[in-house]
């Protein structure tokens, strides 16, 4: 292959497509077995789940341990590149459980399909004229999706708003739809293109995108935890964990990499079951700055015990039924260790360990700092990295650690060392 432009690349063998791609990246075979050499996602499987695909890629999914939720004990598939998240989660979980562990409820699995119609000279004439027709609207809607009516009523309710925009007024309307254990893309999606037609008819606008909303404001997954000021190190160490969130709460700076430590835990329990992480990070950042500024998607305060109490409520956008969940084997191993039947107690699961992830790191930041914990565990992947094994990376991973002096470069060196 010598250009990337090359039309009907989909329409080779997956072999096909690996040996182009090999040859204009200058691939060894070696190289290439990386990614096209069976595993437990064989390649067959794989070329039906995305598109142009030369093989798999393989992440470690680690087990996060500790957790107690609700009152039940439950085992976190993680699947993600970064060393200490694990750790730090078990760590937070273990914390937590001085205060019974997680507590969780959550909204319901309320999906929300935008339908824009726009050139409406009265918008909220129309407005008002979409509303006295709800009851049309939801029946069009559920047409389209008669099983999933039967398991949840499907399309329930509709709001509509106006919204001012660089074109001028636009009147949107909101299809609320209960989807289930799925996440609900294509339920809703369907179900916005189905009743799209009829605003047009009634408003006389002309309706353009029909596609869901990643803000999904009636899809609240709901946690808090109480750390007690034993479990976690004194009354000092609560004050800091608050000043931390303080930090968070007030400067978007911060605030984003708060939230970034948050989804270190949400993103790979989503990988894990299968499901969107793009979807539910929209989501996550997008719910926590909807009400003005950007902001931490959680809180943190003191009860009046002087123990840190922690609280997160965000768009927790999971399923059990569709998108990866249903097609990747891992997936349902996933889902089986996690132990969960639906995609309500996956969203709760999800906010309580968004909760623990960003308490690990607070604490950490709050004390002793970042470095120490999770340069100790990122050691043994820099060892890794410079080619260390066995008994010489136990080895060479305690004396960086010791020193304090986490490099390749010096990896590479204690190695040389030693031999
Ligand atoms: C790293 C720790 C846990 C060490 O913490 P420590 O106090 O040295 O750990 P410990 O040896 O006392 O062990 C306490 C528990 O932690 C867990 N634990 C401890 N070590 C391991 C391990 N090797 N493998 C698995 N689990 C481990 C385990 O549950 C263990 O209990 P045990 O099983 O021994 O009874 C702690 O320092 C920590 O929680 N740090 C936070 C690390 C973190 O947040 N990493 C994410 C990457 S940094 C980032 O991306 C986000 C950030 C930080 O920027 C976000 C922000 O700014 O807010
Ligand atoms: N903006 C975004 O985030 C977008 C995300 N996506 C993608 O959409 C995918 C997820 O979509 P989703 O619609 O969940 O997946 P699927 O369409 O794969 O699966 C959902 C379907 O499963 C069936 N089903 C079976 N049992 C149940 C049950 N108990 N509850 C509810 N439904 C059930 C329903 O179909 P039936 O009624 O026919 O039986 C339902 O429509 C992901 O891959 C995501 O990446 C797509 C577009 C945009």
């Amino acid at each position: 292959m010598k250009t990337n432009s090359y039309s009907g690349f989909h329409k080779l063998s997956l072999e096909q497509r690996a040996a182009e791609v090999a040859e204009f990246a200058n691939l060894t075979s070696e190289e290439l077995a990386l990614v096209t050499k069976p595993g437990a996602l064989n390649n067959a499987v794989a070329d039906k789940v995305i598109e142009n695909v030369i093989g798999t890629y393989q992440l470690p999914m680690g087990i996060a341990m500790n957790f107690v939720i609700n009152g039940k004990e439950m085992l976190i598939p993680m699947v993600v590149e970064e060393a200490s998240i694990v750790a730090a989660a078990s760590n937070a979980a273990k914390m937590a459980r001085s205060g019974g562990g997680f507590t969780t409820s959550y909204t319901g699995n309320i999906m929300i399909a935008q339908i824009q119609a726009i050139h409406i000279p009265n918008p909220y004439f129309a407005q008002q004229t979409i509303l006295h027709h709800k009851n049309e609207i939801l029946g069009i809607a559920n047409e389209k999706d008669p099983i999933l009516v039967n398991i949840t009523g499907g399309a329930k309710d509709i709001e509509v708003r106006i919204i001012d925009s660089l074109i001028g007024p636009m009147v949107v309307t909101h299809l609320m739809v209960d989807t289930g254990d799925a996440m609900g893309a294509n339920a809703v999606n369907t179900m916005a293109e189905a009743v799209a037609p009829f605003i047009e008819k009634i408003t006389g606008g002309t309706v353009k995108l029909r596609i869901l909303s990643n803000l999904a404001a009636y899809r609240l997954a709901r946690a808090t935890a109480v750390f007690t000021k034993e479990a976690i190190g004194g009354e000092d160490v609560v004050d800091g964990v608050i000043a931390a969130y303080a930090f968070a709460e007030a400067d978007p700076f911060r605030a984003a990499t708060s939230n970034k430590g948050i989804m270190n835990g949400i993103d790979p329990l989503i990988v894990a079951t299968g499901n969107d992480w793009r979807g539910i990070e929209a989501a996550c950042h997008a719910y926590c700055s909807y009400k003005g500024k950007y902001t931490s998607m959680t809180r943190w305060e003191k009860n009046a015990n002087g123990d840190l109490t922690g609280s997160i409520e965000i768009p927790a956008l999971c399923g059990l039924v569709g998108g990866g969940t249903k097609i990747l084997p891992a997936a349902k191993v996933g889902v089986k260790i996690l132990g969960v039947q639906t995609a309500a107690e996956l969203a709760q699961v999800i906010a309580a360990v968004g909760l623990a992830q960003n308490f690990a790191a607070m604490r950490a930041l709050a004390t002793d700092g970042i470095q120490k914990g999770h340069m100790k565990l990122h050691a043994r992947n820099i060892a890794t990295v410079a080619g260390a094994t066995g008994e010489v990376l136990e080895k060479i991973v305690a004396q960086m650690v010791a020193e304090k002096n986490i490099s390749v470069d010096y990896a590479k060196e204690l190695i040389a060392n030693i031999k």
